[in-house]
């Protein structure tokens, strides 16, 4: 039994790599390094450099490896990047995992887990927003992902796909043992860059909008720490091994923090307050996006190990001064 991890050299998928390996599984990593890196997948681990879009190759892997199970991380994962190329999301995230759907049907596999976005929901109106809250995605990368979940469920309906679609809110944080974190070059994610700026990369950080209807103006997320992603990943592989049927299920603790709040943080945990201009909004925003994470405690049993903004940002830093100083 072998899971492939696609997407594996980037962010999330090495956190997810490391853990399987943790655990003792079999594991075979399917990148095209266009944001991933080859030093984020351990030595012991075969990386496959190539793109999900290509059948012949996960056709051919699926039965060499003996991969029982996908792990879905591959994609281009921007927002703003979405609004101005939507097409290319579009091609990337959709029909990329069209064939990957594709391929894990015709191999009869049951256990698919997918990569998916708290942007599939439209403004949640400061109200955490549970998975039955109507999906009206703003941005085309919101829309790419839905039309994943979409292609999954009636696969599975028609095929027998089992297969839990993970909906992320804000990611953030680094392996507490200091072995992974993110590296994504050019990064725009909120923590990361606050953190770029705490290490000196950059000279401070600009907050998109200050008149949202939020209580201090800036935006709100639901920021979970990727360990605890991580773990939400294992127990729905565990899941799915087990028999248990397809799910969707939000991954955030239902709890939102402002963008100040955010960058207050990380200038506590940095020892030093960071440089903040004000700025106009970023297309593609939405005012507030906080979760309903009742369901997933629910089905998979998950409870998260590191629920606490101060520690996700201490985490996000750590790794972040590591890479400054390599
Ligand atoms: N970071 C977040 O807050 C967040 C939130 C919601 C959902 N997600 C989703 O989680 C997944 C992982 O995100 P991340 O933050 O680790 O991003 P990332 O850019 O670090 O990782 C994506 C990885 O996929 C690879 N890749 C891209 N297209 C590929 C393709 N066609 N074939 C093979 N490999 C390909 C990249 O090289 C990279 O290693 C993405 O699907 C993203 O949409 C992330
Ligand atoms: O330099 C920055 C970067 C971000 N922000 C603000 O911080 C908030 C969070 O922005 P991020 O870019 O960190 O995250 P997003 O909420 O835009 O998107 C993230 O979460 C989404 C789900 O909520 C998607 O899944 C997506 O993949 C992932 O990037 C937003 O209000 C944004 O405007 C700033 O003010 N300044």
């Amino acid at each position: 039994m072998t899971v492939l991890v696609t997407g594996g050299a980037g962010y999330i998928g090495s956190h997810m790599v490391l853990a399987l390996r943790d655990r003792g599984e079999d594991v075979v990593v399917l990148d095209t390094l266009a944001t991933g890196r080859r030093e984020a997948v351990p030595g012991d681990v075969p990386l496959v450099v190539g793109d999900v879009a290509d059948r012949a190759l996960v056709r051919d892997l699926i039965p060499r490896r003996g991969v029982d199970a996908i792990v879905h991380f591959a994609g281009s994962t921007v927002v703003p990047d979405s609004v101005a190329n939507p097409l290319a999301y579009y091609a990337n995230n959709t029909i990329g995992s069209h064939a990957l759907i594709s391929e894990a049907v015709a191999a009869g596999l049951g256990a698919f887990i997918f990569s998916s976005t708290a942007a599939v929901y439209g403004s949640g109106e400061g109200r955490p927003v549970a998975e039955d809250a109507p999906t009206l995605p703003e941005s085309p990368y919101g829309a790419s992902k839905l039309m994943t979940e979409t292609m999954l469920r009636d696969a599975d309906a028609a095929h027998g796909l089992p297969h839990v679609c993970l909906r992320y809110f804000n990611v953030a944080g680094a392996d507490p043992a200091g072995r992974a974190g993110q590296s994504t070059p050019r990064a725009t994610h909120l923590i990361k860059v606050a953190c770029e700026a705490a290490t000196g990369q950059r000279a401070g950080i600009t907050v998109f909008g200050t008149d949202y209807p939020t209580p201090d103006g800036t935006c709100v997320r639901d920021y979970i720490h990727v360990s605890d992603l991580i773990d939400a990943h294992l127990a729905a592989l565990d899941h799915l091994r087990g028999g248990g049927g397809s799910q969707t299920l939000n991954c955030g603790y239902g709890r939102g923090h402002s963008v100040r709040e955010v960058v207050t943080a990380v200038g506590r945990a940095a020892g030093q307050p960071i440089a903040v201009t004000e700025g106009p909004r970023r297309p593609g925003d939405m005012a507030s996006l906080v979760a309903d994470a009742g369901r997933i405690r629910d089905v998979l049993g998950w409870r998260p190990r590191h629920d606490d903004l101060d520690e996700i940002v201490r985490h996000a830093l750590a790794w972040e001064r590591r890479r400054a100083a390599a």
